[in-house]
């Protein structure tokens, strides 16, 4: 059995997987990135491993073990360690990823799990972007086409469903890659949410679980604003560039420790995509 298991996305993080930006570099896998390529020269990595450390710092500061993935230089992405593989209550699942550019992501991920997944996935494609365990028993997966597809999502969801839980399949448009460009849990009952964009009718499942959304305009949004990870306790990692959302999150009596980031949410990913939690306490 595995000693992985995450029934929240805002439980207290005592466990996360990260993998160190050796080989980072920016390619043109989604809409930000190209954005970014269009005006930027390649980043250094000195600043890269600077900002990772900021990173990990935030991570330890918030009671987390960081363990490593080794990185491959092959593999640029291979720094958001939140799409090869996530974890469930009944341990780790593997995802497909999409892009032909990050396949080989799956090869570190089954190493470091041993092999020991509760499910792999096996139908369309699957990202771990696009799965929130909103609390126990209940789930959305987002299904753009572009990244995840309704065969994966269905898939998983599938699963979840035989457990008993809740899954909610969310279709939006590739353009905004993951669903966690638009939407991440702050807390427990609050998320954090790009209302301009995401269907009404998901925010009013969203508000009879219970949950409530601080909203991000879409430009913050394509800017990896709402991309923020929960670290239970009251506490929450949001990039130091997200200077709005964090005074929000502040007012509502968060903790907010704030990496500078700036270089990987010009990939399209922030502390959410760039962490994969592995054991979270509680809910
Ligand atoms: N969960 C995420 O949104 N991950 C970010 C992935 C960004 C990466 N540059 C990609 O295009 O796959």
């Amino acid at each position: 059995m595995t000693a992985w298991t995450v029934a929240s996305e805002t439980g207290a993080l005592t466990d996360v997987l990260v993998c160190p930006p050796d080989h980072y570099r920016w390619i043109p896998t989604n809409t930000i990135v190209k954005r970014t390529l269009a005006e930027a020269q390649q980043p250094a990595p000195l600043a890269l491993a600077a900002q990772h450390a900021e990173l990990v710092h935030a991570l330890r500061q918030g009671g987390a073990t960081v363990h490593v993935l080794p990185p491959e230089p092959h593999l640029p992405y291979m720094a958001y360690t939140r799409d090869s593989a996530f974890v469930t209550p009944w341990g780790p699942v593997l995802a497909q990823l999409e892009r032909p550019q990050r396949r080989g992501e799956y090869a570190a991920v089954i190493d470091f799990h041993q092999g020991r997944f509760w499910r792999k996935s096996s139908a369309g494609t699957l990202e771990g972007g696009d799965v929130h365990i909103l609390k126990p028993g209940v789930a959305v997966i987002g299904a753009s086409g572009g990244r995840t597809d309704l065969a994966g999502a269905e898939q998983l969801a599938g699963w979840l469903r035989a457990e008993g839980w809740e899954a909610r399949i969310e279709v939006f448009d590739e353009h905004f890659l993951h669903l966690d460009v638009l939407f991440c849990m702050a807390a427990p009952g609050l998320a954090v949410a790009c209302t301009d964009v995401l269907d009404p009718a998901f925010l009013a499942w969203l508000a009879g679980h219970g949950i409530r959304c601080i909203p991000v305009p879409y430009r913050d949004a394509m800017a990896l604003g709402c991309n923020i990870l929960a670290l239970g306790g009251g506490r929450v990692v949001s990039a130091r560039g997200s200077a709005a959302l964090n005074a929000a999150l502040r007012a509502e009596g968060l903790a907010v420790l704030d990496p500078e980031l700036s270089l990987f949410t010009a990939g399209g990913g922030g502390p959410h995509c760039l962490t994969c939690p592995l054991r979270r306490e509680g809910t």
